[in-house]
């Protein structure tokens, strides 16, 4: 919203200013061309001949207009002898006015005020342009505050306000400790990121989060967004980031929030014609910016995205964004918590009941929620209810739910049910296979595009080197979800293509790099690149005979192959826990380390030693 007002107001400005320019070209490119300039004696001719229909007197200047066309032009402009012209008009009673001797101010409005205009207006860009360039230090004053920046010194919102992202929270409650004790962290030398970025779609509370935070350590929340920065004229933006900082400099500790840094975005790679400067300027200041800067002067900066992979990855380097907090959409408890949030504003009918309201919501996020409450309100209102019942949230979850499932990804009860299956394919799988990693989080609420739910798995160890069986593992994990869905609905769904793709890289590698296949020996087959050619560019040269490419592909799919089977076998054995974890799944949606043991237990008893793997992240 910000955002547009403010382009509006841009845009707006410049127009006025263009608008006023061409008005007054026009206008004199049309009197003149209207006009025909005469000598004072043609004046007179003209005078007698009764060709003269009025005149108008401007100091030494008249102009008028002809009684019909003269040579195409309706009107003429003369300079006249002051002292005669009064007889003249008289004696061939002509109509005539005077506007007295303000043709100084006529001449100057008419001529000279189109040319001030002009030079003004390139002026002020110039001048913006070179301030954003670095040039110029004492024209500082003309970029300020011409980026939307909100400040809030007395934030009142606080964790209370957010619920459902308890982990982001977690995560994020250090850098309060910082904030509050800016001070004593200081004079232990202590460090602190200087950047995390909030990642999440939209309407999961990011925003929410980072005022949250200002308002728990109660210090100034700096709020921008992304799309502020990035103007049409070159420099601007950079001045604007420059303003922004120097701005909350003076008020730490404080938090800076970022809204949309991808608006940013990834301009200096992707313009071979060297076009967008602005971006690009705009981004190298805002580095600049974060790099002269250190946290102990208690500034910390958050942004917030939901397309990750747009964001410039200087951006992301150490010591700029270099710690990412996930912002997921809310589960079915996380739910039910922020409905309590946002009912507590309006009066409801005890029969509500927010649980279930919760679980009819699957995928909608924070502010889905929020509306959703606001819906049944004015339902509520619009049939002069005294307070909201579960019949008002009915209808307004079926007014908001056909806009939310086009704009997000909302799984119908059988995609649940498969995905369910699929994810708990590669829980089981994982904690079988891998006894030492920890199981961290299972949840089929989808995360991000092209995936559906998601495993996490953590190593309890960094790992530099992995055995075959390692590797083959970590592929049978990547197979479970595959397996699960197979075992269970006996078809294939497109929902593990991703995890195909990371087991089809594995078993390559392990045929082409490690030489950990029989058949093709102790050889590696990579690609020979040359020094002077990008790989990339797909200019490599392979290395290997056309009939070893062959056998390569051959042992790539029998590795998956096998691994797919033992994935496979493993479950048609654990069917019955398959069955019981799944529907559990179904229930909460997401399922933590805690709720998940349960169902390892059963696993724990019969297990056999295995060797860990590396984290995967498997979809
Ligand atoms: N976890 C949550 N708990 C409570 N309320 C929430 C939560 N998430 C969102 N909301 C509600 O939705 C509103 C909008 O959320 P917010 O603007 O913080 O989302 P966002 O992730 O920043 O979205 P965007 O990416 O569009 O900027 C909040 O003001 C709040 O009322
Ligand atoms: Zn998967």
């Amino acid at each position: 919203m910000e955002t547009e007002n403010n382009k509006r107001f841009v845009f707006s400005y410049y127009h006025i200013f263009l608008g006023i320019l061409a008005f007054l070209i026009v206008r004199s490119c049309l009197e003149g061309s209207q006009m025909q300039r005469i000598s004072y004696s043609e004046f007179k001719q003209h005078l007698e001949r009764g060709d003269i229909k009025n005149v108008t007197l401007r100091g030494d200047s008249a102009t008028g207009e002809f009684v019909k066309p003269i040579k195409g032009r309706v009107g003429y402009q003369t300079n006249i002898v002051p002292q005669d012209i009064a007889n003249q008009l008289d004696k061939y009673k002509v109509s005539y006015e005077s506007l007295g001797s303000s043709s100084f101010m006529g001449s100057f409005i008419l001529f000279f005020l189109p040319t001030i205009l002009f030079i003004g207006f390139w002026y002020y860009i110039l001048k913006r342009g070179l301030k954003g360039m670095g040039g110029g230090g004492s024209f500082m004053s003309i970029g300020k505050s011409k980026a939307k920046i909100y400040v809030e010194t007395d934030t009142k919102t606080t964790f209370k306000d957010v619920a459902g992202a308890d982990e982001a929270l977690d995560e994020l409650r250090e850098v309060i400790d910082f904030l509050k004790n800016a001070d004593k962290v200081k004079s232990l030398g202590g460090k602190m990121p200087k950047g995390i970025l909030l990642v999440g779609s939209p309407g999961t509370g990011k925003t929410l989060i980072a005022k949250a935070i200002a308002g728990e350590a109660g210090v100034p929340f700096f709020s921008t967004n992304g799309a502020e920065f990035v103007e049409m004229f070159v420099g601007v933006g950079a001045a604007r980031v420059r303003d922004l900082f120097e701005q909350a400099k003076k008020t730490a500790p404080c938090i800076i929030f970022i809204d949309e840094l991808d608006a940013l975005g990834k301009t200096r790679h992707s313009n071979i014609m060297g076009g967008n400067d602005e971006k690009e300027q705009t981004l190298n200041q805002l580095l600049v910016e974060m790099d002269g800067f250190d946290t102990q002067g208690g500034i910390i900066i958050l942004a917030a995205t939901n397309r990750p992979e747009m964001i410039d990855p200087a951006l992301l380097r150490a010591g700029r964004f270099d710690r990412q907090v996930v912002v997921d959409r809310p589960d079915r408890k996380g739910r039910e918590d922020i409905l309590k949030i946002h009912s507590k504003k309006v009066k409801m009918e005890p029969d509500v009941n927010l649980d279930s309201i919760a679980g009819l919501t699957p995928g909608f996020t924070g502010a889905d929620l929020a509306n959703l409450v606001n819906e049944a309100a004015l339902i509520a209102t619009r049939e002069n209810a005294t307070a909201i019942n579960m019949n008002h949230f009915t209808l307004a979850f079926e007014r908001s739910i056909a806009g939310i499932e086009k704009k997000n990804k909302i799984l119908n009860a059988k995609e649940k049910e498969i995905v369910a299956f699929h994810e708990m394919g590669h829980t089981l799988v994982g904690y079988w296979m891998s006894h030492d990693d920890k199981i961290h989080k299972v949840s089929i609420i989808p995360h991000g595009i092209g995936s559906m739910g998601y495993t996490i798995q953590r190593p309890t160890e960094d790992r530099y080197l992995m055995t075959k069986e390692d590797l083959e593992n970590k592929m049978a994990v990547l197979m479970g979800g595959r397996a699960a869905e197979m075992l269970i609905f006996g078809k294939l769904s497109t929902g593990a293509s991703d995890d195909l793709g990371k087991a089809t890289n594995i078993a390559r590698e392990m045929v082409m790099r490690f030489g950990m296949t029989e058949e093709l020996g102790f050889v590696t087959y990579e690609e020979a690149a040359s020094p002077f050619l990008d790989v990339k560019d797909g200019f490599s040269r392979i290395s290997y005979a056309d009939d070893t490419a062959k056998e390569i592909d051959e042992c790539v799919k029998r590795i998956v192959m096998n691994s797919y089977l033992r994935a496979y076998e493993f479950l048609r054995n654990h069917r019955e826990l398959l069955e019981s974890a799944a529907s559990s799944l179904m229930l909460h949606e997401t399922l933590s380390e805690e709720e998940l043991k349960e169902f390892f237990r059963v696993l724990d008893d019969e297990r056999a030693p295995h060797s860990p793997e590396n984290e995967t992240h498997v979809h």
